[in-house]
Formats: C-alpha cells, structure tokens, sequence
C-alpha cells in the first residue's frame, strides 16, 4: 500500500518525514509554487522551516498522484476539511481517509469522521490524533498516538502502515471518543493559556484542566464516547500536552488574550471556532460547561481572564 499526505501544512509535513522512514510517501500541496520550493530546496520553508525532506518523500502538486495512493492522510485545519474533501471528491471517493484534524466544524457541529462520510459516503474514514507537536515528530523524537477508526479489521491493517520509528500508534473503534477528545482539549488550552498569561497562576491552570477534563466527559459521554477512550492519548494525553505547553498554538493564543497582546489571525487556532461549535450544541444539549462558555466570551472580548474566573468561582458549590 502507498501513503499520502495532502495538505502541507506543519502537521502534514512533519507526518510525511516521519513516514518516509518507512518507504515511499507523497505529500501534496494547493500551491503549485509551494510544492516546487519544498522539491528544490528539500524543506518546508514556510510551515516547518528546519527540517530536511528525505529522499523517499514525493512532493506534488497534482491531486492525481495523491489518487494514486491508497491511504490518503487528510492534514488540513478542521475549518477547511469540507472544502478539501468536497473540491477533489472525485480522486477521493473510495479511498481510506485518515483525518489529522482536531476541532469541530463551527456550521454543522460535526467531527472530520462525520464530514468524511457526509461528503464521500463510499470512502473508509479514520482519525489519527493525539499528543504530537509537528516539530517533535519531524524532529524523530518519540511520541504516542490514537488511530481511530470504526472498522476494527482497517483500524489494525491502519496501524501497522502508519506507525513508524518515532511515533507509535494505539488502535481503537471509538471514534467520537477520539475526535472529540482532540477537539475539546484546544479549548481548555485557550483557558489555560489565558490564566496563565493574567498572572491567575499554576494552581488556577490545575483546576482548569481537571474541571475542563470534566466538560470534556460530559459532553463526549452524552455523544456515545467510551470513557477509557477520554483518559487516553487523544482525551487526558494531549490536554496535558496542549494546556502546558508554549509550543501549542491554542495555549500561546490563550497567553495573548491574558496578556491583552495581540495575535497573528493567519495561524491556524483550532480551539477558537471549536469553542463557539461546542458551545452552541452545549446549549443545545443542555449540558453544562462553564469553562468553554467562558473561553467564547475571552474569543469576543466580552469578558477579562479575571472576570471569567470570578464567574467560574462564582457557581453555585457541588459534589465534585
Ligand atoms: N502543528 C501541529 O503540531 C499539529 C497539528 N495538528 C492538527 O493538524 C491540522 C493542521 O494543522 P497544521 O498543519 O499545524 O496547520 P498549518 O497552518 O501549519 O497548515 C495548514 C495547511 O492546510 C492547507 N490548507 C488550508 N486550506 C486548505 C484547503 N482548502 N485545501 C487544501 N489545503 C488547505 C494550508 O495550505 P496553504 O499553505 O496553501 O495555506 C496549509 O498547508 C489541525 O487540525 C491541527 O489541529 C495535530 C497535531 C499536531
Ligand atoms: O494538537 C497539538 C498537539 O497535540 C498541537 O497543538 P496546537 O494546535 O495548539 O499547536
């Protein structure tokens, strides 16, 4: 079987490099001039400046070679995934689709899984999520993995294609566990971003991150997830990655707004659209989850870092 990538951003970059160690990969690129730099100068000047593409590592820009591949890895942002897959839907329809994606599309309240199927019912989805910064990956260092995928016979055959030297992939059939453990944590990395760049201290981010791990079960539990699969890699293992981290884009996002700084709008911030997506279906739901709500009012600026949490420490006290 041959592998491709398409999107070259950070993430998929740095995925490719890491699978060229296991033989020929195909990562694709929208721009044609992107693609030529990345062949000519064997780097990623732009989303992954400081790491050679090695040789097994096929840079295109013609969709047909990425057709040609069977597994195609999907590593654009979660906003653009419908766009993506709708524009070469043709190339795509029966392929295996691994989403690398992690957030909740803001106009339906749908995962990439859901999205896959809506928008290419003959196609094969999966999930690969989990604590990684692309850097880390791209640079050999280890790391651990979720493969999700609804079909346990892919889902195995997927997980011997994709592990590699340096990341290591754990198998399970819980998708909405998987996505939304992915999508949730970026919004709590805001949150704690945002506490520690007012000054609010490590022991408000501690009490973050337990009652956000809360939010994030309540709302995945109420949509079918399995527990174990929240305490995993993709739920507990990337909320601790993400919330103390400055290599995470959501937390540095959340350092800007406790600081009252500005912040680059060209970067790619999952957790920003997430928070308003799960919010609304929150409401939607009727469940309960303080922190995210107040991550929405950080986003629009009607609400300070201090002001969210004397809401927060407001609430009316309960059973832990
Ligand atoms: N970076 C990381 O450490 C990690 C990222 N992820 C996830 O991976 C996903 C992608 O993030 P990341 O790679 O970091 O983001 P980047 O901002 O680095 O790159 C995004 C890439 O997507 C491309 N793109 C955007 N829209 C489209 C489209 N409609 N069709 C084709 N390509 C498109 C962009 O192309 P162009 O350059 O032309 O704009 C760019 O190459 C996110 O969901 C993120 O949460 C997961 C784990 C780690
Ligand atoms: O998902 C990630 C780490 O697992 C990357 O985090 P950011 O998108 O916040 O940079």
């Amino acid at each position: 079987m041959s592998v491709a990538v398409l999107g070259s951003g950070a993430f998929g970059t740095a995925l490719a490099v890491s699978l060229a160690g296991n033989g020929p990969v195909t990562l694709w690129s929208r721009s044609a001039e992107q693609a030529g730099l990345m062949r000519s100068g064997r780097e990623n000047r732009l989303r992954l400046p400081g790491v050679r593409l090695p040789e097994p590592l096929h840079v295109t820009s013609d969709v047909a070679e990425v057709a040609n591949c069977a597994t195609v890895l999907l590593a654009v942002p979660m906003q653009k995934l419908r766009e993506a897959l709708t524009e070469h839907a043709e190339k795509l329809r029966r392929h295996v689709l691994v989403a690398c994606c992690k957030g909740i599309e803001l106009k339906s309240g749908m995962g990439p899984v859901a999205i896959i199927s809506q928008v290419l019912p003959d196609a094969r989805p999966a999930l690969l999520t989990g604590p990684s910064f692309a850097q880390d990956i791209a640079h050999g260092l280890p790391t651990a993995l979720t493969l999700a995928c609804p079909d346990a016979d892919l889902s195995a055959d997927l997980q011997a294609e994709l592990t590699t030297g340096n990341v290591r992939l754990y198998r399970t059939t819980d998708t909405v566990g998987a996505e939304l453990g992915g999508a949730l944590k970026n919004v709590i990395a805001i949150a704690c971003g945002a506490v520690i760049g007012a000054g609010l201290g490590d022991s408000a981010r501690a009490a973050l991150m337990t009652r956000g791990y809360a939010e994030m079960q309540r709302m995945a539990l109420a949509l079918g997830a399995r527990p174990e699969t929240l305490a995993g890699l993709s739920g507990f293992g990337d909320l601790a990655l993400t919330c103390t981290s400055d290599l995470s884009r959501n937390y540095r996002l959340g350092l800007s707004l406790g600081r009252g700084d500005a912040f680059d709008p060209s970067i790619t911030v999952e957790g920003a659209a997430t928070a308003r997506a799960v919010d609304a279906k929150a409401k939607e739901m009727r469940l309960d989850m303080p922190i995210t709500h107040c991550v929405t009012g950080l986003l629009d600026h009607s609400l300070t870092p201090n002001e969210a949490m004397a809401q927060l420490l407001a609430r009316p006290l309960k059973e832990e």
